[in-house]
C-alpha cells in the first residue's frame, strides 16, 4: 500500500512515493521552465505543471518498480496566487501570472481604495502578488483572455483537473487569492463582484484533506496507477509544507526557504493583522488558519549571484563561505530582486549592495546575500513574534535548506535554534501525500505526525551581537534607497 504526493513547485516539480509507513520509497525532481523577460515579469504554461508531473512520474515508476502501481490516494501541493484561467474547454487562455508577477501592483492599489474591508475578510492588505490583483490586470490588459476565462484554478487544482475531471480548489489556495473570506471560509462576494467574475467562475471550495475525485481511467493507464484511487484536494505548497512536518497546531511554527522565504505560525481562530504586512490566510487542514511572513526573494538570490559570478556549483560556493569565519560580512545585500512583500509590500523595491570595496570577491559576495535573506526572515519574524510567541526550535525547509553553512548564519541572525528535518526537500511532497492518506481515510493525527531531526543547527551565540548590530544598519537600509530603487524600477 503506497501514497502519492504531487508538489508543482515554482522552480521544479516533485514527486514522491511513500510506504504506509511513511517511508519515502522513490522520489524525482523534473526543472520547470519560468519565463521572466523583463523586471516585475514572470509566467508559467499552465500546460508545464503536467509535463512535469508526467515526467517526475515516468521517472518515480522507474525508480518504484511494482510499489508505483500499489498507490491507494494522492495529494498534491503547489506554488499559491498564480491563477490559471481557463476556457468552454477547460484550456488555458493565456500564462499564468506567478506569484512573484508584480504587474499588478496598481491593481492592488485601487482593490484597496475600492473595496471597504477587504484586508481585514481577506486577511492581507491587498497586493500585485495575489490572485485578484493579477485578475485585474489581466482584465485590463489582455480583455480577450479575460473575456474567455470561464473557470479559474490555481496550480495544484489544474493538475487535478487533467487527473480527475474535478473543478474545485481547497481553502488554503483560496485563501491567497484575495478572493476569500477567511473567518467563514467561503468566497469573499465583495471582491469577486469588483472584478466582474460570475458565481459559476470560482471553483468549488473543499478542505485539502477531502477526496476530490477519482483517477480517470485513462489518465490511469496513461500514468500506469490505479483507476479510481482517491486524489486529495490538496493546498498551497505553504500550508502543505506544515502537514509535512506535522506542524498543524496552533503556535507551531516552521520556515520555508525556497524560491521565495515564508515565515509560519499556526493558529486556531481567525486572528488577522493586515496594518503590518503579515497574511493570515485559511490553513489546508479544516479549523485551522496560519499567520505568515512571507517574502518574494528566499534562496532564489543565492541561485542569482552564482550565475552572476558564474559558479555552478552552489555547495562548493557554500563551503568556501564558510572558510571565511565567521560573519558578519561588511558588506550588506538588500535582496529585494523582484520587489517584496513583507514587511514592505512594494513591488518597486529593488535589490542593493553596499559597502562595496576594491577587494570584494564573489565569496564576500554570496556571504553578503545569505545574510540579507536571513534579515529579511528577521524582520518577519519580528512581525510574527508581535503576535504571539514563537516557541522551540524551527525547522528549515525548501532547497536553502540543503545548505547547513546557510542555516547557522539564519540561526544567528534570528537568535533562535533551528532544525533541520529529514526529508527537508520533500516537505511539500510529504506533505502532499499525507493529505492523499487523510482523503483514503486515515485520521489526521495517524497520517500527520511530527517530523524527525536530521540536524540541530544551534546560533553562533559570540556572533549573535555582531549580526544584531548588522541588522539594525539592514533595517535602516531600504528607507534610506527606497526612493532611488523606486526610481530606477520605474525607469527615471
Ligand atoms: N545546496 C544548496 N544550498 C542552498 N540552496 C540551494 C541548494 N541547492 C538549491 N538551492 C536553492 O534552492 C532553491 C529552490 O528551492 P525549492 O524549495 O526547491 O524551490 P521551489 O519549491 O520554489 O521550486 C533555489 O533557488 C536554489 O538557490
Ligand atoms: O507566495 C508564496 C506564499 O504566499 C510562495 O511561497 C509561493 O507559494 C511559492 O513558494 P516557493 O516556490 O518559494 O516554495
Amino acid at each position: 500500500m503506497t501514497y502519492l504526493g504531487l508538489d508543482i513547485g515554482t522552480t521544479a516539480t516533485k514527486a514522491i512515493l511513500v510506504d504506509d509507513r511513511q517511508s519515502v520509497l522513490a522520489a524525482a525532481t523534473v526543472a520547470s521552465r519560468i519565463d521572466q523577460p523583463a523586471p516585475g515579469l514572470s509566467e508559467q504554461d499552465p500546460d508545464t505543471w503536467i509535463a512535469g508531473v508526467r515526467l517526475a512520474l515516468a521517472r518515480l515508476r522507474d525508480e518504484a518498480g511494482p510499489a508505483y502501481g500499489a498507490v491507494r490516494a494522492i495529494g498534491l501541493s503547489g506554488h499559491m496566487h498564480s491563477v490559471a484561467l481557463l476556457d468552454d474547454g477547460l484550456h488555458p487562455v493565456r500564462p499564468a501570472l506567478l506569484w512573484n508577477d508584480t504587474r499588478g501592483q496598481a491593481q492592488a492599489q485601487r482593490l484597496l481604495q475600492d473595496v471597504p474591508d477587504i484586508s481585514r475578510a481577506t486577511g492581507v492588505r491587498p497586493m500585485a502578488s495575489f490572485s485578484a490583483a493579477k485578475l485585474l490586470w489581466i482584465r485590463e490588459n489582455d480583455p480577450a483572455a479575460f473575456a474567455a476565462t470561464r473557470h479559474v484554478l490555481w496550480a495544484k487544482d489544474y493538475v487535478r483537473l487533467w487527473l480527475t475531471g474535478a473543478l474545485a480548489t481547497d481553502m488554503s489556495d483560496a485563501a491567497g487569492s484575495q478572493l476569500f473570506d477567511q473567518q467563514n471560509r467561503t468566497w469573499f462576494a465583495p471582491v469577486r463582484d469588483y472584478l466582474g467574475l460570475g458565481p459559476a467562475i470560482l471553483p468549488e471550495l473543499r478542505d485539502g484533506t477531502d477526496c476530490a475525485g477519482r483517477l480517470r481511467t485513462a489518465t490511469a493507464r496513461d500514468l500506469g496507477l490505479p483507476p479510481g484511487i482517491a486524489v486529495a484536494t490538496g493546498g498551497g505548497d505553504t500550508p502543505v509544507g506544515a502537514v509535512g512536518l506535522g506542524r498543524v497546531d496552533a503556535g507551531q511554527s516552521y520556515i520555508s526557504l525556497g524560491t521565495g522565504a515564508v515565515y509560519v505560525t499556526v493558529q486556531d481562530t481567525y486572528a488577522p493583522d493586515e496594518a503590518v504586512g503579515l497574511h493570515t490566510f485559511a490553513h489546508c487542514v479544516p479549523r485551522r488558519w496560519y499567520q505568515m511572513a512571507a517574502m518574494l526573494n528566499g534562496a532564489s538570490c543565492l541561485a542569482w549571484v552564482a550565475a552572476l559570478c558564474r559558479e555552478s556549483d552552489l555547495p562548493a560556493l557554500l563551503r568556501r563561505v564558510e572558510a571565511r569565519g565567521p560573519g558578519p560580512s561588511r558588506i550588506l545585500f538588500q535582496p529585494y530582486l523582484r520587489g517584496e512583500r513583507t514587511p514592505h509590500d512594494d513591488a518597486l523595491a529593488r535589490g542593493a549592495f553596499i559597502g562595496l570595496d576594491a577587494s570584494c570577491d564573489v565569496v564576500d559576495l554570496a556571504r553578503a546575500v545569505l545574510e540579507g535573506v536571513a534579515f529579511s526572515l528577521r524582520q518577519g519574524q519580528d512581525l510574527l513574534a508581535c503576535q504571539q510567541a514563537i516557541s522551540g526550535p524551527v525547522p528549515l525547509i525548501g532547497g536553502g535548506a540543503r545548505s547547513p553553512e546557510w542555516a547557522r548564519i539564519m540561526a544567528t541572525v534570528l537568535g533562535r535554534d533551528l532544525v533541520i528535518p529529514r526529508n527537508a526537500e520533500h516537505a511539500c511532497a510529504l506533505g502532499a501525500a499525507r493529505l492523499g492518506m487523510v482523503a483514503d481515510g486515515w485520521t489526521m493525527a495517524d497520517a500527520m505526525p511530527a517530523f524527525e531531526i536530521a540536524q540541530a543547527i544551534a546560533p553562533d551565540h559570540e556572533a549573535i551581537p555582531l549580526y544584531d548590530a548588522q541588522y539594525a544598519q539592514f533595517e535602516r537600509l531600504y528607507p534610506a534607497i527606497r526612493s532611488i530603487g523606486q526610481g530606477t524600477a520605474a525607469g527615471l
